[in-house]
């Protein structure tokens, strides 16, 4: 088995950054959506995009953006990837030619069942991942889980599992379901928007010992 690659999102200062660089995370995340408490300007994401060193990826997180929005983001930040968390429909996420992951909320209206998930991800064929979020109020970063068991890591698409994780239970997630890799936002904050160093290492900590664990046992 590979290991399980990490994603950090919703990163607002140059120390979390730092913090994300630091404890080894493959991917940040940038959340361009106006009502998130993690929103950045175009300006300021290019401004934080600086301190990213080469072989960490920074993933774009868009929800019903327009094209304007989105090529301004391409243009002027440069992600390596980027992520469809809205409604937006296959054309609209494969039009820029560019990698991205589609999210899915589950739970939501026809997402509340594995036939209907796998249904829905299938028409997202040109996707680089699948990503799986709890479905709540807002479009995501509620901090919440939703049933694992509707997720199946035998997927046409690598799957990136997300929706309330966090130190404590990202071992069993990785366990129950053996995700490409993880996503991660509330889980290690200290407030909406700012990051916690120490949450962030825990949670690294945690991914790398499940890992350790699944190569242990196929041995
Ligand atoms: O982070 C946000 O504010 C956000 C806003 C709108 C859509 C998605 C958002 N974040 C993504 O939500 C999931 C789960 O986050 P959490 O760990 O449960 O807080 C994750 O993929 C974030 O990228």
């Amino acid at each position: 088995m590979t290991r399980t690659r990490i994603k950090i999102c919703g990163l607002t200062r140059e120390e979390d950054i730092d913090a994300v660089v630091e404890a080894g995370a493959d991917a940040i995340g940038m959340v361009f959506y106006p009502p998130s408490p993690r929103a950045l300007s175009v300006a300021r994401a290019a401004e934080l995009r600086k301190r990213i060193p080469p072989f960490v990826d920074l993933v774009a997180l868009f929800v019903n953006a327009s094209k304007e929005e989105i090529d301004a983001v391409r243009g002027e930040v440069g992600p390596e990837l980027l992520q469809f968390h809205g409604d937006e429909l296959e054309e609209d996420c494969a039009r820029y030619g560019h990698r991205y992951l589609r999210a899915f909320r589950v739970g939501g209206p026809g997402l509340d069942t594995a036939a209907g998930l796998l249904e829905s991800c299938e028409a997202y064929g040109s996707a680089a991942g699948w990503l799986f979020d709890s479905h709540s109020d807002g479009y995501g970063g509620s901090g919440r889980t939703f049933d694992w068991s509707l997720v199946s890591s035998a997927s046409a698409r690598p799957v990136v599992l997300s929706g309330g994780l966090h130190a404590s239970n990202v071992a069993q997630a990785i366990q129950a379901i053996r995700p490409a890799a993880v996503d991660v936002s509330s889980g290690v904050e200290s407030a909406r928007g700012i990051k916690s160093a120490e949450r962030i290492r825990e949670f690294v900590t945690e991914v790398r010992l499940a890992d350790d664990k699944l190569r242990q046992a196929q041995t």
